[in-house]
């Protein structure tokens, strides 16, 4: 068997509307930022409703590896006990494929006494991190990549001086949102000014500076500057809310099959950029003509897939950057949605044009779709399965990255799936 062809799972499309009560899991940018938060904190902090998963996982064993005590007394919650350092660990931080704790535990490296090698698997080592090596050189940290990708090796003195950095967040805000949260533990005040592009999801440096704030941290924030003091980080108590790019495929299979799906929070309660996306699929199946992704980036997926059945076409902008995600989703969303029906889904220049049909609803039409092992090419082409017969989702188990519990949430709803379904823990 190829290895992409492992864990199908073909979904089934259902005879009825989807009705029943599924919560999404805690925000996987939140839980990975509070977790770093606490972990320089002095003292304990209890993290609830967080998210549990592959990229909270590597977050939370990595800053374990860096002397951090981290207890996990329930499904949802970490205890986290610091003493406001963070020691070298004794081999490489292996991060999988976790952008965020990659990211962030980049820059937090700098503040260790010490080598640091972050590494990933092979997709992270496909993914950019150059320019967050060089905003960290200028402020003097020996930052270092072979490639521009991870693995990455910091050569840390326990501090950096105050100062300037430039950083470019074109390619990923989380150059960004890492820098932000080392530059409370500084000697003194330190500048991120922003270069070259302006970032894709402004709203996630809102989640950085919100979460900051909430562990005493003080930014004051320019159009594209930050000022950040030297406060260091106290230790608090922090619930963390759903995640809101879960949500997006609970809201697309409610509007889908005509049902009603109780998140048990309303889309207005969610701070994550994501959440813009709910008016969007709210107004199914009259999406409009162009929808820019640029500050919903993790749900133009669940879009593209929901755009297939809208009843005009749909072009998407603004999502150059989804190039550089666990995988090439533009080209992914193309190729996938073209498996389905030939012409469905198509590249120009760095726009996905989705062609959109409505007649597709109630067809057998077997596609297998291959994930690329990425978590929200699963979640979403499955969405696909709940209009059209034959669709198989190949590596299924790839949305164990943020929501490991999604085959048992559609289940739950009365969604039969067959082949390599995991069984309930
Ligand atoms: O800061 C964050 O929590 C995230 C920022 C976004 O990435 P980029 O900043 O790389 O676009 C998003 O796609 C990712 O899932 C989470
Ligand atoms: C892009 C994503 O993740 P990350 O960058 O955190 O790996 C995502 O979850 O869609």
């Amino acid at each position: 068997m190829n290895d992409r062809d492992r864990q199908a799972i073909t979904v089934i499309p259902p005879t009825h509307p989807l009705r029943g009560r599924v919560a999404p899991p805690g925000s996987k940018s939140i839980t990975n930022r509070v977790l770093l938060l606490a972990a320089l904190a002095k003292g304990t902090s209890h993290l609830t409703g967080a998210l549990k998963s592959d990229d909270t996982r590597y977050m939370a064993e990595a800053l374990r590896a860096m002397g951090v005590t981290i207890a996990e007394p329930d499904e949802t919650s970490f205890i986290v006990t610091g003493d406001g350092r963070l020691r070298a660990p004794a081999a490489p931080l292996f991060l999988g494929n976790a952008g965020t704790a990659t990211r962030f535990l980049t820059a937090a490296a700098a503040l260790v006494d010490g080598q640091v090698v972050i590494d990933g698997d092979a997709h992270m080592r496909k993914r950019p991190i150059g320019p967050l090596l060089t905003a960290l050189r200028s402020l003097g940290i020996d930052a270092s990549s072979e490639t521009g990708c991870p693995p990455v090796t910091i050569r840390g003195t326990g501090g950096f001086a105050a100062g300037r950095v430039e950083i470019d967040g074109g390619l990923s805000s989380q150059y960004v949102s890492a820098l932000l949260m080392m530059a409370a533990c500084g000697s003194g005040p330190v500048d991120i000014v922003l270069a070259g592009d302006d970032i894709g999801a402004r709203g996630y440096i809102e989640l950085t500076l919100a979460a900051m704030a909430a562990f005493g941290a003080r930014v004051e924030q320019s159009a594209s500057s930050w000022r950040v003091a030297p406060t260091g980080y106290r230790a608090v108590d922090f619930a963390i809310e759903p995640d809101a790019s879960a949500a997006t495929y609970l809201w697309a299979a409610e509007v889908l099959t005509g049902g009603a799906i109780d998140l048990g929070v309303p889309a207005t309660a969610f701070t994550q950029p994501d959440a813009r996306a709910y008016e969007l699929i709210a107004s199914f199946p009259h999406l409009p003509a162009v929808i820019d992704g640029s500050q919903m980036q993790d749900a133009v997926p669940t879009l593209a897939v929901l755009a297939a059945f809208n009843e005009t076409p749909v072009r998407f902008t603004g999502i150059a950057n989804l190039r550089v995600k666990e995988c090439d989703r533009v080209a992914a969303l193309a190729v996938g949605l073209s498996e389905i029906s030939p012409g469905l889904g198509r590249e120009e220049g760095d726009d996905l044009l989705v062609a959109s049909d409505p007649s597709l609803a109630g067809r057998t039409l077997p596609a297998s779709i291959d994930t690329r092992a990425d978590h929200r090419m699963a979640m979403s082409f499955a969405l696909a399965g709940l209009k059209v017969h034959g669709i198989t989702i190949l590596e299924s188990d790839c949305v164990a990255k943020t929501y490991p519990g999604y085959w048992w949430a559609l289940g739950s709803l009365g969604v039969a799936l067959e082949g390599d379904v995991p069984e309930q823990a």
